[in-house]
């Protein structure tokens, strides 16, 4: 705390800059509110400022005229109305806290020291020109968060500022009150994180613009390279790092840069919802938000039964120790693979060759074009053309086909059947077009004649757009069966691919996706080299306009996965979050090892990696338990906040279970924790404890399911890979016994689970606890009966 004069001086400025704020909210609010008026008015007599006349070419072009001017005046309105409404918002959201923090810095050069308040936006006080706020986007407030008293530096467009920083204070005001003044020497005081970390968890991430750590300001900043990699532990700031990066990314181009051209890729749906409020919080428009598996479903899922990644996991989960499902899952890391993706690629060329497979085009139970022609056809083709521009020759050539035996169908039979069944309205059009004819036509028009050519042109057209539908959207080639002609065996899928590593099981891998695959189903390891291949030969679709990707949980997206988005958003930069420590999909991706993937994507040259080891989320007894969970987790950092440590409570039946759950939860509500899960391997047990928990009574339970869309504050009970991403006041582990966690893949999943928590984390079980949990000290817990 500071001393009260200096004290009495922050309030004192504080007083003026709220006053200030105030009177320009006053001085712009007429002008917002009636800039609006004026363009809804000015919208609503748009055409009554506007005469149109098209009688001659000059009324024409003064009509045109007019409007064009109309227009101009329009969005001049709207502009200046909406750099107007911008400013006021941002005022108001200064005005019950405008500033965070302050540094002192004396230039190099410079014999004064300024001033600088750093809030969520700026604010200059007009009569001098001066910055009252600045915004923590700018160059200068980046000292802020990289250095501590001292010599500090900072990069502006026109080079590096050097200097001495002779302050740095932070503050916490309410309602235009100060609460609080800390003058720091570490680089974010720890006082006011315990604050933040210490306060209870909300159904909404929030945003860490008052305390972010210098590494997080690396990440939030680093506009350098195509490609940022962090990998950071559980609870480190990744996701809230990556949101501030959105924010400031928006405001370094806010000249060029939309926030419809920056896409985050989400673990799922609810977790949309989670992050929804921190870049509003911060007076910026959401990115686009989605997650991989509606893109997929997006391309491909009106054709072909898609699974998603969570009935993957659940299968994975499920699964025994039989063949069929070792050859699943080394199924799924194959098709993860980058030497799959190879695979395809030379699968493509091979099929320039030989190979390809149509579906002939039919029409009323005939063949009009077979596959066979259209095989001929296709290899006709130079064979130096691409297979894709080849498809593109073909698809030209049955447009064309189209058209000429439309024309010969016209003399059919059942164009004479169908003639006898036009209704009034067929007739009426047919009549009316020739009306038109006959108006244009200087010699005498033979209507008779030619009404019934007209009309069996019409059916027959009408018959055939279907067909030209499908030969617009490739719906000739047969990709379905060029993906299940791949799975074949093994010499002639090494004679199609030119791979030399076959995983053993492929003859059972082939099976189940051949299977798979005749029931027009998907598995998830498929989908992407699907579309992949889907590609390789119609064509690839390319997003021009997304200028950044964000992947958020990026452990759990495979190398092939990425190597389709680099070519799905060929000009867009990529951030990459995640935790290796967390992948519990099969697919899993190492982010950060010499050898990654992720890497390679884009090359060391135009890659950054930065590693976050200091974990935020939880106190420091859950982390130093949790941490111990893996076999590498000594790195891991715990930012100093006391709390209880982890309690393991064994129950001797289910029931008795459940009514210690039920104590312990209203326990913990008295204790004001807000937000609880009970974590879940499985959707399976997932129900089990929530009806477990009912019957014994417990209320305001709600099950979170891959289709909830929103995440609420309350008591949850949740599997595991849906609380992915997510935060808990206290977290309940439902069954921690070996019966649930005992494989070794199983060990990132269960320390997914454990790291949710922030403040509270309690594991049960009814017969032996995990391997994982007997193999540590047990001074890291607290055990009872
Ligand atoms: N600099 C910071 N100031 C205040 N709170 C922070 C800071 N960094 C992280 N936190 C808090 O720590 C918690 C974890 O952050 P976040 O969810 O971003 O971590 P993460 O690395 O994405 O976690 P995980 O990988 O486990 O999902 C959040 O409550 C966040 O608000």
């Amino acid at each position: 705390m500071v001393n009260p004069k200096d004290w009495q001086q922050e309030q004192e400025r504080l007083d003026v800059v709220t006053e200030g704020l105030r009177s320009k909210i006053a001085e712009l609010e007429p002008e917002v509110s009636g800039l609006f008026n004026q363009v809804t008015d000015f919208r609503k007599r748009f055409w009554e400022e506007v005469t149109v006349n098209t009688t001659t070419h000059e009324d024409f072009a003064d009509t045109f005229y007019s409007i064009k001017q109309q227009e101009v005046l329009l969005s001049e309105r709207e502009r200046t109305h909406r750099q107007r409404m911008q400013r006021w918002k941002s005022m108001n959201r200064l005005l019950p806290s405008p500033y965070f923090g302050r540094i002192d810095f004396r230039e190099d050069g410079l014999s004064l020291d300024e001033q600088i308040y750093i809030g969520v936006s700026s604010f200059v006080d007009v009569d001098d020109m001066s910055f009252l706020v600045y915004d923590w986007r700018t160059p200068i407030a980046s000292m802020y968060y990289d250095y501590s008293p001292g010599s500090a530096d900072y990069e502006t467009p026109d080079g590096q500022i050097t200097g001495e920083m002779t302050l740095k204070r932070q503050y916490q005001i309410r309602d235009g009150k100060l609460r609080n003044v800390f003058d720091t020497s570490l680089t974010i005081g720890d006082e006011l994180l315990q604050q933040v970390l210490g306060a209870g968890g909300d159904a909404q991430m929030k945003s860490i613009v008052a305390t972010i750590q210098k590494e997080q300001n690396a990440i939030i900043r680093n506009d350098k390279r195509r490609m940022l990699i962090v990998q950071g532990a559980a609870g480190s700031g990744k996701t809230s790092a990556a949101l501030q990066r959105v924010a400031y990314l928006l405001y370094k181009h806010r000249k060029t840069l939309k926030a419809d051209q920056i896409v985050l890729f989400s673990p799922n749906p609810m977790f949309n919802s989670y992050v929804s409020t921190v870049l509003p919080e911060l007076g910026e428009e959401n990115m686009q938000q989605t997650t991989f598996q509606e893109y997929l479903a997006y391309w491909l899922g009106s054709t072909l039964g898609l699974e998603d990644p969570f009935e993957q996991i659940e299968y994975v989960l499920n699964s025994k120790l039989s063949q069929e499902d070792a050859a699943r899952q080394s199924g799924i890391e194959y098709k993860a693979s980058e030497a799959f993706l190879q695979a395809l690629q030379h699968y493509a060329l091979w099929l320039g060759k030989e190979g390809m497979l149509f579906h002939s085009i039919r029409f009323r139970d005939r063949e009009l074009i077979t596959s066979e022609q259209m095989k001929s056809r296709f290899y006709s083709y130079d064979s130096s053309i691409g297979v894709a521009n080849r498809v593109e020759l073909l698809r030209e050539w049955l447009l064309r086909e189209l058209t000429s035996l439309e024309r010969m169908e016209q003399e059919a039979l059942w164009v004479q059947d169908e003639l006898d069944y036009l209704d009034n309205e067929q007739y009426a059009e047919a009549y009316s077009t020739l009306l038109k004819k006959d108006q244009q036509e200087e010699e005498v028009f033979d209507f008779a004649g030619q009404e019934e050519e007209l009309l069996r042109r019409m059916i027959v057209r009408e018959q055939f757009k279907p067909l030209r539908r499908h030969a617009m959207r490739f719906m000739f080639v047969d990709t379905i069966g060029l993906y299940d002609q791949l799975f074949s065996e093994e010499a002639s899928y090494r004679q199609m691919t030119n791979e030399t590593e076959i995983p053993n099981q492929w003859p059972e891998i082939c099976k189940q996706t051949k299977e798979k695959l005749s029931r027009l189903e998907l598995f998830y390891e498929d989908a992407t080299p699907f579309l992949y291949l889907k590609e390789l030969i119609e064509g690839t679709r390319k997003n021009t306009e997304v200028r950044h990707l964000f992947v958020d949980e990026g452990q759990d997206y495979s190398p092939f996965q990425y190597a389709f988005l680099k070519q799905l958003f060929p000009r867009a930069s990529m951030t990459v979050l995640g935790d290796f420590s967390q992948a519990i999909f099969p697919q899993a991706t190492n982010l950060h090892n010499v050898d990654s993937p992720l890497i390679r994507l884009y090359g060391k040259e135009e890659t950054s990696l930065i590693r976050l080891d200091r974990s935020y989320r939880s106190t420091r007894d859950i982390v130093d338990f949790t941490k111990s969970l893996l076999h590498d987790g000594e790195g891991i950092v715990p930012f100093d906040r006391s709390g209880r440590k982890p309690l393991l409570v064994k129950s001797g039946s289910s029931d008795k279970r459940a009514v210690r759950m039920i104590d312990d939860l209203a326990e913990l509500k008295t204790e004001g924790f807000d937000t609880i899960a009970i974590i879940t391997k499985t959707e399976a047990e997932s129900r089990d404890a929530y009806e477990a928990l009912m019957k014994q009574g417990c209320e305001d339970l709600r099950l979170i399911t891959k289709e909830t869309l929103t995440f609420v504050k309350g008591t949850v009970v949740i599997p595991a890979y849906l609380a992915k991403g997510v935060e808990f006041d206290a977290v309940l582990i439902y069954d921690a016994s070996t019966l649930a966690y005992n494989r070794e893949s199983e060990r990132k999943l269960f320390y997914t689970a454990c790291t949710r928590a922030m403040h509270r984390l309690v594991l049960y079980s009814i017969g032996e606890w995990s391997p994982y949990l007997q193999a540590l000290d047990t001074t890291l817990y607290e055990a009872v009966q």
